[in-house]
This record gives structure tokens, sequence and C-alpha cells, in this order.
């Protein structure tokens, strides 16, 4: 085997481009047959644009024209995702279709019948809603338009799916060589025609086609910035694609069209949620490109020494390479062109189209780190190596009427001693002691001055029997807190162990060497290798981490409840031992208590958790989030939130790009964050997808690897059944009075939904107002969950049925266990079954949960069968039925028996010859039965290996026949 010294591979900085989706005449002209016109400066703000992306990266635009239909939102293969009304909240979709409800109710005044539609955003939901009562926009965001989905006087009768017809139906737009697909004019003229490229498709998704990932690879684009329309359609399914495809997206905000709001926001919050997509506006973007070119400019001025190699390095040929390529320079003023391998090592890369996107810049240090540090594509260039820097901003007065849990009085620091020998000395700001103990802890929580068995802070204890204080057992809000902060004797520690501190809002701090020796030898693999990982999945992909959650559990089997807007969460596992010990050691740090812990881990550098606030509902007051680190070095974004509209900044301040601080997050090091700075900043682990010539050995170690654990303290509680829920963000605070818990897509749901929408986007708070009343909110998915077994027979079975009765169904996956330390499936965790049976979990109040293959089918028929609308069965019917659908297990075995004998498994498919060549169309009767999902699958497994099927024609029909079908045609996609 040749060993690859991966470090003397040559090195190519990677960059970005910028995708322009769907600006032809049949969305864009005034003729348009399906107008875009929100935002109303689309085009403007998109035409301010393109030169300024130019001049950084390839700009693509690519039109869409129609091959064939396309189905989106099904479960098969080619499917593509977008967001039509099915996928908004029910309230939503009442917003949503307010004005085309009355726009439908005129065209069938017009018409004297109902616009034909299927599989639509039309079709199921707009017959039945009423033009409710105008709905409360809880947007805030000065510079968001109102809800624009007035679309009187157009015809909303065409769906925004306009790659899909249904049968019978005619298309209508984007027609091969119609002047509907022509690029809009304003667009033509915008566009260089030298150096953009352009490009068409022929599904949602720009990907689809397939040729774009190679002319992105062929310029190094690993960043994708995406604007065009519409937002919910193309953009959604290009978003979703390109995250598949591991690009780091980011959305221009005000450069994406849509006919709807509703559905706008909908898509943009799925992208963030699911694709980890970025957003910017074009003027944060314009402000960054510049700031970009200007480090450029300054870089090539002033050549930054080369990045350290080892004597006997090879030397870097890239350089070589693409200058020995005829490719033109995009002219970027400033840059420099170098071929020279190894003198200073900037260099151009000139790549068509590709312009400043591969200036290799290689340099260890930026002399002007601040500045990198604050534009957001600079941001994605640097390297934060030794040299960390602590940065804050002042710390903006909260409105006395507002709940700040954790907010700090503290003096604005000054910003400009926060400079880039910060660091350690930054202790000095730390506030001279700590007002924890005596601080008047919110209801439930005990505070505990005098601690005997342990040296340390003082000790909050958060007891799920608490009786609540006057106003309900919440603190007492709105009173601006101090901030929960470290002890005397725990900044002596902190000082000692060499952290950061007084980021953000000067509560948040990164504490480094959290674990002794002792404890920390080991600590990564022991920890990957003793919990149980689960995929999650959302939107019919996976969520890009593995997660686990874990908890105290109480003597009664209560359990903490933390509540984010997430599809479902894993279920809540008592600590496990070694968590146990590092919770210990995070307690001592926070000053407090924590009872739940959310771990997840990254797998590598392309697993990310995109930009968020912690949700503070179940979050007691005045306390820390602590986020430990182990593996693989990460670093976390920090961005201040925009300006809130009541923020007498905004209207005077000129828009620029929003603050970020970038904190690396060694191993070892816990990242402990106040709660005002979740407030007003957002924060994420963004993919990291820099070659490794680029990356740290820190960053490289643990495989890239990376384990976090993100403790807190809930205040929220749910029963061992998890029936009953009671606490801080429960409608009842006490445990006495503990309410039943509220499953489902409810308007409660939606309620607390948009709550936490709110705590997402407002920099100023106000907890009370919010979330006050409390959520007895548990599971808010309403569509059904099927746990795949990975026996694919299992799985088939359940799927065949649910497909035939019509039930909506997502897919979760459990993924095996696994054995880290060899790479392989675990041998030695013996608990935890190799195949885990098929799950179902239903949609109904107590999410209903049937274990196993033939229990499902039973369930399932049960429940959603014909007998439960039609007429019941005969007691002969279900017996034949019944039986049936346990001999295909016979059937099975047979097949499977090892060693395999034909003559009995010869028989058995006589046997069933027998039941198929009898008059009636299906196994066991004239319907579809248990019977024909049980025995089908295996019929189709054995047709993959057997041969011999002569004399059982009858069988081969009956197989062919059921492949046909539309729920086997659903579930396998057609022959
Ligand atoms: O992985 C991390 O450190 C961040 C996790 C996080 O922010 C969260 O789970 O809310
Ligand atoms: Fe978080």
């Amino acid at each position: 085997m040749i060993e690859i010294d991966e470090h003397s591979l040559p090195f190519v900085r990677t960059g970005q481009a910028l995708l322009v989706l769907d600006l032809q005449n049949d969305f864009i002209d005034s003729g348009a047959v399906l107008p875009v016109r929100s935002p109303p400066d689309l085009i403007a703000n998109i035409v301010k644009l393109l030169p300024e992306f130019r001049a950084c990266g390839p700009i693509i635009s690519i039109r869409s024209i129609f091959e064939t239909s396309r189905p989106f939102n099904e479960p098969q293969g080619d499917s593509e995702s977008v967001v039509t009304d099915n996928e908004l909240a029910p309230n939503a979709r009442v917003l949503g279709l307010k004005s085309r409800t009355t726009l439908l109710k005129k065209l069938m005044e017009q018409t004297g019948k109902m616009p034909q539609s299927s599989n639509t955003d039309f079709s199921t939901t707009t017959l039945v809603v009423d033009d409710g009562p105008e709905q409360e926009d809880n947007d805030d965001e000065e510079e968001e338009e109102d809800d624009d989905d007035d679309l009187e006087g157009e015809d909303d009768s065409l769906p925004e799916t306009f790659l899909t017809v249904a049968p019978g139906q005619r298309q209508k737009l984007v027609l091969p060589a119609s002047p509907g697909t022509n690029f809009a004019e304003s667009i033509v003229a915008a566009a260089d025609i030298k150096k953009d490229l352009f490009s068409q498709k022929t599904y949602y998704s720009a990907f689809k086609d397939g040729s774009l990932v190679q002319t992105l690879r062929a310029k190094f684009v690993t960043e994708i910035y995406i604007c065009g329309a519409l937002t919910n359609i193309s953009v959604f399914a290009t978003a979703m694609d390109a995250a598949r495809h591991g690009y780091a997206i980011t959305i221009v905000e005000d450069c994406v069209g849509y006919r709807s709001k509703a559905r706008h926001d909908e898509a943009l919050r799925r992208l963030q949620e699911f694709a980890g997509c970025e957003l910017i506006t074009s003027t944060e973007l314009i402000g960054s490109l510049r700031e970009k070119l200007r480090m450029q400019r300054a870089t090539a001025r002033h050549p930054r020494p080369q990045r350290p190699r080892e004597k006997n390095a090879a030397p870097v040929g890239i350089e070589n390479l693409m200058a020995s390529l005829s490719l033109r320079s995009a002219g970027i003023p400033g840059s420099t062109s170098k071929s020279n391998s190894t003198g200073p090592s900037q260099s151009v890369a000139g790549a068509e189209n590709a312009g400043a996107a591969l200036i290799v810049d290689d340099a260890v240090e930026s002399p002007d780190i601040e500045l990198l540090m604050k534009t957001d594509i600079g941001k994605k260039r640097e390297r934060v190596q030794s040299k960390v820097k602590s940065r804050r901003r002042p710390s903006k007065s909260v409105p006395k009427d507002t709940t700040v849990p954790g907010d700090s009085k503290k003096a604005p620091p000054n910003p400009a001693t926060a400079n880039l020998s910060t660091g350690p000395q930054a202790l000095e700001k730390l506030p001279a002691s700590s007002e924890v103990e005596k601080k008047q802890a919110p209801g439930g929580i005990r505070t505990s001055e005098h601690r005997q068995d342990k040296p340390g802070p003082s000790r909050l204890v958060v007891d799920p029997e608490f009786k609540p204080t006057e106003n309900g057992g919440i603190a007492k809000e709105p009173k601006a807190a101090e901030p929960l902060s470290a002890s005397k004797a725990e900044m002596e520690t902190a000082s000692t162990n060499d952290g950061l501190f007084d980021l953000c809002e000067g509560d948040t701090s990164i504490f480094h060497n959290l674990l002794e020796d002792e404890l920390e030898k080991g600590i990564f693999e022991r920890l990957r290798d003793e919990v149980r990982w689960q995929k999650m999945s959302h939107q019919g992909g996976d969520v890009p981490r593995l997660v686990v959650v874990q908890g105290e559990v109480g003597q009664d089997g209560s359990i903490p409840i933390y509540r984010h807007p997430a599809d479902e969460s894993p279920p809540l596992l008592p600590f496990s031992p070694t968590v146990l010990l590092i919770r210990a050691q995070v307690e001592k740090k926070l000053g407090h208590p924590v009872n739940h812990v959310l771990i997840q881990f990254y797998r590598d550098g392309t697993d990310y958790i995109s930009e968020h606030s912690d949700k503070t509902l179940d979050i007691v007051p005045n306390t820390f989030i602590a986020n430990v680190s182990l593996g693989a070095q990460r670093t976390m974004v920090f961005r201040a939130k925009k300006a809130h509209k009541t923020d007498e900044t905004v209207n005077t301040a000129p828009a620029k790009p929003r603050e970020a601080v970038r904190v690396p997050l060694p191993h070892n090091s816990m990242c402990r964050m106040g709660l005002v700075t979740n407030m007003r900043w957002l924060h994420s682990i963004r993919q990291d997808k820099r070659p490794i010539q680029e990356k740290l050995p820190e960053e490289l170690a643990y495989g890239c690897g990376r384990i976090s654990l993100t403790f807190r303290l809930i205040g929220t509680f749910l029963d061992k059944h998890q029936q009953k829920i009671w606490g801080q963000g429960a409608v009842s605070k006490m445990k006495e009075r503990a309410r039943t818990v509220v499953n489902g897509k409810t308007e409660e749901a939606e309620r607390m939904v948009n709550a936490f929408g709110t705590e997402n986007h407002s920099s100023v708070f106000d907890w009370k107002a919010t979330y006050g009343e409390g959520f007895d909110v548990l599971h808010m998915s309403s569509s059904s969950k099927l746990f795949l077994s990975g026996d694919s027979i299992a799985d088939l079975r359940v799927k065949l049925t649910l497909a035939e009765y019509g039930i909506a169904w997502t897919e979760g996956k459990v993924s095996p266990s696994f054995n880290w330390k060899s790479g392989s499936s675990a041998k030695d965790a013996p608990e935890i079954p190799e195949v885990f049976p098929v799950k179902f979990i239903d949609s109904d109040l107590s999410k209903s949960t049937v274990v196993g293959d033939l229990a499902i089918l039973l369930y399932l028929d049960a429940v959603y069968g014909p007998m439960t609308n039609k007429k019941a069965k005969s007691p002969s019917e279900l017996a034949k039925q019944y039986t049936l659908m346990h001999q295909s297990g016979d059937l099975l075995k047979l097949w499977k028996s090892e060693p395999f004998s034909v003559k009995p498994f010869r028989r058995e498919l006589d046997m069933w010859e027998g039941f198929a060549k009898q008059e009636s169309a299906f196994i066991a009767g004239s319907s579809i039965s248990l019977a024909d999902f049980a025995l089908f699958p295996v019929l189709l497994a054995i047709q993959k290996e057997w041969d011999d099927w002569t004399g059982v024609d009858n069988l081969v029909d009956y197989c062919s026949k059921l492949r046909q079908r539309d729920c086997t045609v659903k579930v396998l996609g057609p022959t």
C-alpha cells in the first residue's frame, strides 16, 4: 500500500458560487403565467448583487424546462422535496390560504366547479378552510413585508409545482422552446455573458440533472449561495439536494422570490433546520464580499508568511498545475498570480468564471484577523489557530419589562480592550464575586448555601415535586437578574485552566482542561462506545449528527423534558456512568446542578448544527447551558441576532454584517453559555469542508469525530408514563395538578412553535409574555412514524400496508449498535439486539406504538383497514386471511432454511400456486388483505434468487399484478 502524506498534497483554496434559479419569463415577466412578485425588490436586489458576487465567484443561472412530470414529496426515490400548503402548520395554512380561498370561491362562481387539481398545494386544504379570523402576524422583523398572499386579479388556479402534472392535465408552464423559458430581460441585462454560466434543469432541484455537481467541482466550489424563485419550490429542492451533496449553503433572503409568505417562511425554516442553511441579506452579503476583496488586495500588497512546512515536504504543486492550464482569470483587481511554488504562497488559480473564489490564501495568521472575523465569507476562510480571541460587544440594557434569565448588570466592556491578546487576561473583567449564593432562585429551585459534602459553589437543587411560589413556580420576572457567574474559587480554577472569558454578552466563557488527566484519558472512546446513539431523520433525510438524550430519572420515574422545535426527540435514558462523571465536573464549573444532557456525535467535519438559540421554555432561569467538547476541535460561531425593531439603533445604524464571534472548542473544553448571550446571539457549529491540508492537527484528531454534551437544568417534568406534564414550561406548575400532555399538530402546538420562533429571532425576548402561560405539548408531529428494522421483508410488509391504506408516515431509523473501536457492529453490546424489530408509532394522541411486522399489519388493518368503514368481513374470510398471513411465515422459513432443501420448498410453492389459481383476485379473496401484504414481499425476495417458476404460473401472475399495484409502486417505484 502506498502511504499518502496528506500534508504534502497540493493545497487548493475552495470557493463559493451563486446559483440563480428560475428567473425566467414564466415567473418574472409582466405577463408571467405564474408571477412571482414578492418581495417587491426581488429583481432589484439580485441585479445589485450580481456584479458584486461575480468578483468573488462564479454565477450560475439556471432555468427550468418541462420534460416530464416530476413527483414531489413522495416517499419514492426520485421524488423531490418542496413546500406546499400541505407542509404548513394548520394556522399558517389558514393564513396562507385566506385570500386564495376567496379566489377559489370566485373561480367556483365563474366556472361552477372546482378547479382540477391533483397532488397540488391546493387540493386538500383549500376546500376545507374558511376565511377565518385574521391571524396576528407574529413576525416582527421590520424589513419583511406584510403577508402578501394577495393574488387578487391573478390566476391562482395553477399550482406552484410547475413541473408536476396530474394525468389528463395540460402542462402550461416552462414548455420547451416557449418564450416563458427565456431568462427574464432584467436578469439578462445584469449578466456577464463571458463570465457567468447559464444552464437549464428539468427537475425542481438544480442538482438532479447531474451536471451541476461536476461544474461546481471543477471550480472547487464548496459553498453555495442561492437566489431566485420560488423559495419553497426550486430554491428549496435545490438547497435540500445541495445539503445531501455536502455543500455549505446560504440563502440570500431578500433575493428569493415567493407567492406566499407562509410557504416562503416555512421553506426557510425547514432549510435552516434540516439542511443547515444559513440566511443572509443581500446587503450583508455585499458588505462581506467587499470586505473580502479588500482583504485580498491588502494581502496581495503585503504577502503573508507561508504556512510552515516540514523540511522535506513535497513542493506545493497545484499552483503550477493550475497556471499551466490556459484558464482565464476573472481579473480581480489586486489579485496576484504566482506559479512559483516555493515563494510566498498567495496565488490565483484563475479558473474560468471562478474569479477570486480560487485565490490561494495560505497564511497561518491573518494580520487583520479582526476584519476577517467580521466578514461572513471571511469567517469561513479564516483559520483561528493558536491565537483565539475573545470579543465582546457592549451589553445592551434590557427593557425593564423583559424577562432575561441570567441578564447582566455589568458595565459594558470596552470593545477597544477586547483585542487579540485577550485570552486569560480577560479574567480581570469577570465580576468580582458570585451572586449565585445570594440569589433567590426561582420556584422549584432550592439554594443550599452550606453543602458539607463537597467544597465548591453552592448547589441548586431542582425538585420535580416543588411547590410553586406565588407566581406559579417561576422566578419573579421580569426582574433583570444578575448573571449567575463563577464563584471566586471557580475563577481561580478557571485562570489556571487557560480558557476564554467574557464572550459575546460577557456571560459566556470557555474553560479548557475541564476533566483531570485521570478522567480525560480515553474518555472520547469510552463515551462513544458507551452511549446508545440514535440517528434521527427529518423530511426523509438524516439529522446531520447522531444524538442521544440522558437525564435524571426521579424515584417515581419522572423525567425532565426539554422541548424545542423538532418533529421527534429521542427517548430520555438515565445518565450513563461516564456521563455522570463528566456531569460532576460540569456542575462544579457552573455552580448549579444539571439534570438533562443532549449528547451529539459529529462524525466528521460535514456534520453540523445549524444556527439557533436554545429554547428556554424549560430551562431554569439564571442558569447556564454547558457544552462540553470531546474529540476533534470544531468552531462554534456566535452571530448576533438582527436588531429588534424596538431597538433604538435600528433606524439610525446603517445595515452592516452582523457581528460574529468564532470560538474554537478544543477537546476537553466546556463552553458555559449564559442566557443573555443565548437571547441576543445565535450559535452554530458549521460544516467544515476545508481540505485536510488546511486543518489543524487538533481538528483532524479522533478521526475528525467530535462529541458534545449539552447539559441543562430543566424545570419541566413528565411522569413515568409520559402522560402528565408539570413544572416551569407546562401549564400547571405543580406536580399535584399535572395535566395530560398534548400530542399532534394542535393549536397549542402551533402556539408553542410560534413562541420558539419568537425566541429564535428576538434579541429582546420577553419570557413571561411568550412562555409564561406554559404549554403541555409533548410530540408535535402529526404524521405517524415508522422505525425500519433493516429486515427488508418485514419493512416492506408494513410499508405496503401503510401505502394501501393511505396512511402518511415518516421513516426513522434506529442506528444499529456499533463498536467504534473496531469500526464494525457491536459484538460486545449484548443488551442491544443486532436487528431492531420494525416499530410503528401512530399519530393518535397517545402515540400508540406497535412492534413487529405482523403485529403492525394487524393493528393497521383493525384501525385503518376496510373493516373500519365498510361492512365487516365474515368470520370465514377473516380466518382465511389470518391463516394465510401466518403461513407466509412458513414459506419464508423454508426459503431461509440452512441447509436449503428443495423438495419441501417446492411443495410449499405448489400450495401457494393452489391459492393463486382460485378465481379470486387476491390470495385470500376478492380484495387485497393482510395475507397479500405478508406474502407478496416474501415472494418478491424469492424471485430475486430462485429461477425455477415452472408449474406455478398463477403465482407468477399474482406477483406481477401486485407489483403493478399503486401501493407497491408508491413504495418501490415503477417496475
Ligand atoms: O455541539 C455543540 O457544542 C452545540 C450543541 C447545541 O448548540 C445544542 O444542542 O443546542
Ligand atoms: Fe444550542
